[in-house]
């Protein structure tokens, strides 16, 4: 079971919001989809969603077409929330998940094993106006994943979520994973991306920026952060062609440089000046390529 998006393309009126964008996701893995405000995600997934017509390209699920008529396949958790306020979380659950196909029976089995799982089982008869947005966020988490999709679209699940909640989404997510759902997710938060993503795509302006494996990524991008600490002033290396950034803390200094051999460049400039403590070459952080490559800000 993959999901296969083929040359996708977005026009509203003459602004192209997507522009060509082609990815696979293979089953059961989880794949991120990065990008500034306003690069091109949500219009990405309500198309692979069904919900709006692309202006060229294909998505496919097992080798059919997607439409929102497959629905009970998918899971969804969109962008501006929508549940009924009025409603208690029993109430909006049995509405929403009979829409999927699931009977009572079953609805409540499943609400009431999420609640657990989110340790707010008295919630059960609570209004949803009554639960704090993080509270809420997590309903709306139930009902796209209440009726077990196969593939699960997730959008910026984790934002307003404090840690703890955040944490306990995380590992909702992984266990769907390990369970063989597949998940598509968009974050702006680049350290929830490194955690859970094995393959990513990064979108600016509606074009893929970066594309693949998050490990490769790191690995083969150019640029390197280095960590230093010595005994003397290290301001100079400011001046030293290829440093991108350096932020000069109470102990380390933190260069960004170009490519490795700028890396070398700098040991040997400050091997000659006397004794390292430490010096340290690290892969770019997702968020350090985020910045790079997709421009705008990202979430740490
Ligand atoms: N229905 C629409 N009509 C016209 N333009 C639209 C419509 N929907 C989206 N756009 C435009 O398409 C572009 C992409 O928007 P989209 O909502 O997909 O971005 P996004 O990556 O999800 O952003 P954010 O992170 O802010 O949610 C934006 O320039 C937006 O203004």
């Amino acid at each position: 079971m993959t999901l296969v998006i083929d040359n996708l393309k977005k026009k509203f009126d003459k602004h192209v919001a997507v522009d060509g964008i082609s990815l696979t996701v293979e089953k059961g893995t989880m794949f991120g989809l990065l990008g500034a405000n306003g690069a091109g995600k949500t219009t990405s997934f309500r198309m692979i969603l069904g919900l709006l017509d692309p202006t060229e390209g294909t998505v496919t699920w097992n080798g059919e077409r997607l439409s929102y008529k497959r629905t009970k396949l998918i899971g969804y958790l969109p962008e501006e929330r929508g549940l009924f306020p009025k409603l208690t979380v029993k109430e909006q659950l049995i509405y929403l998940m009979k829409l999927k196909g699931m009977n009572k029976i079953d609805i409540i089995k499943e609400m009431r094993f999420w609640l657990d799982r989110f340790q707010v089982p008295e919630y059960e008869n609570k209004k949803i106006e009554e639960l704090s947005k993080g509270n809420q966020q997590k309903i709306q988490f139930m009902a796209a994943v209440l009726h077990k999709p196969e593939l699960l679209i997730l959008d910026e699940p984790f934002s307003g979520l404090d840690p703890v909640n955040s944490d306990m989404l995380k590992k909702a997510v992984l266990d769907l994973q390990q369970t063989g759902t597949t998940i598509v997710f968009s974050s702006h938060q680049m350290r929830n991306v490194e955690e859970l993503c094995e393959d990513l795509i990064m979108l600016k302006q509606g074009k893929a920026v970066l594309q693949g494996n998050l490990r490769e990524i790191k690995r083969s991008y150019g640029m390197k952060s280095i960590r230093i600490r010595a005994d003397y002033e290290l301001d100079f290396l400011r001046s030293v062609d290829g440093v991108l950034n350096l932020d000069i803390s109470k102990d380390d200094a933190a260069i960004k440089v170009e490519n490795e051999q700028v890396a070398e460049t700098i040991f040997q400039a400050i091997a000659e000046k006397g004794f390292v403590r430490k010096f340290e070459v690290e892969e770019p952080s997702l968020h350090d390529i985020f910045i790079d490559k997709a421009g705008g800000e990202a979430d740490e």
